[in-house]
């Protein structure tokens, strides 16, 4: 006799950025093929997840974007009753890509019959502002300060965006903020970006730390100083080519525990925004190994 498929639950938001390549019918059974009987719940917004997430135990598909996936993945901490599975229906998919999960939706949930839970490391942000977390990556310099004239939660818009990279390029002064890796102080140049990267890439795909690896219970300091500030075309062509760690002036390390001195700088934490409003102390960043439980998809 076949034994019954495994009950699950699929997360499927339609307002992500290609949720054209697959739809909540089609990965229903897509998932009935890798042996999963996947109830449908088509999110609207993160606060349904918020009222609704406490509620699922099992395995959970997420059929999203980067930000589908950091909304239910900040209520899963603390929930070893919670197996997520990742379905890339999003713009940028940068935890999709860190995992394995790229490609058509459809054959990644089929990927997902021999699967097994692997885990996945969350990063925790301590500042005055209080504490978050981050799939992906916190930073400040360049990037944050191009979100924060951005507003990445205002509708997705290419012209908008070129004209913050823009105004950040031409307003950014170099950050002289200390650093300590692991509890030791390490050498801190002026810097034009500092990102502490659980993932490869972070914001609309930067390619920034190509060995950081979200399994391995560590995150990747990646900083480029001021004075080698090259040119875009320079950065652009390495962060294409999966090459931003060797050009001149981008020093990388890995670690568990980070602190980076708060000059009143705005620091992004994957696509949220937070600054002090007093200078001073500290921002302190760890990792948390495996605060996550997420099914590796397997090729049949
Ligand atoms: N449960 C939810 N969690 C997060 N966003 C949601 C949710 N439901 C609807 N949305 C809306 O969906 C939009 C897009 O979501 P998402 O970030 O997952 O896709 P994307 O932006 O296309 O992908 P990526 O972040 O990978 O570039 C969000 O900006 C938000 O307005």
């Amino acid at each position: 006799m076949p034994t019954p498929a495994r009950p699950a639950t699929l997360l499927y938001n339609a307002a992500a950025g290609s949720q054209r390549r697959a739809s909540p019918a089609g990965l229903h059974h897509a998932l009935l093929d890798a042996d999963y009987d996947a109830e449908v719940w088509l999110t609207t917004s993160p606060e349904d997840v918020v009222e609704r997430l406490p509620y699922i135990t099992g395995t959970l598909f997420i059929a999203g974007g980067d930000g589908t996936l950091r909304a239910a993945a900040l209520h899963a901490l603390n929930r070893p009753d919670l197996v997520l599975g990742v379905l890339p229906l999003g713009t940028a998919n940068n935890v999709a890509r860190a995992w394995n999960a790229m490609g058509d939706p459809l054959e990644v949930a089929r990927s997902y019959r021999d699967a097994y839970p692997a885990p996945f490391d969350v990063g925790r942000v301590r500042g005055q502002w209080g504490e978050d977390h981050f799939l992906e990556a916190c930073g400040c310099g360049l990037f944050a300060e191009v979100l924060d004239d951005y507003n990445p939660h205002a509708p997705k818009s290419p012209v908008r965006a070129l004209g913050s990279v823009f105004e950040a390029l031409t307003t950014l002064n170099p950050l002289g903020v200390r650093v300590t890796v692991d509890g030791a102080p390490v050498s801190s140049p002026p810097v034009v970006l500092l990102e502490v990267m659980n993932t490869p890439s972070t914001g609309n795909g930067l390619h920034l730390a190509p060995r950081a690896t979200p399994g391995d219970g560590q995150l990747d300091l990646v900083r480029v100083e001021a004075a080698h500030h090259l040119s875009l075309v320079h950065y652009g062509r390495a962060i294409l080519g999966g090459t931003f760690d060797t050009l001149p002036g981008v020093s990388t390390c890995t670690g568990r525990s980070f602190t980076v001195a708060d000059q009143g700088q705005v620091f992004h934490v994957d696509t949220d925004l937070r600054r002090s409003h007093e200078s001073g102390g500290t921002v302190q960043i760890d990792v948390l190994p495996g605060a996550l439980s997420v099914l590796c998809p397997v090729a049949g």
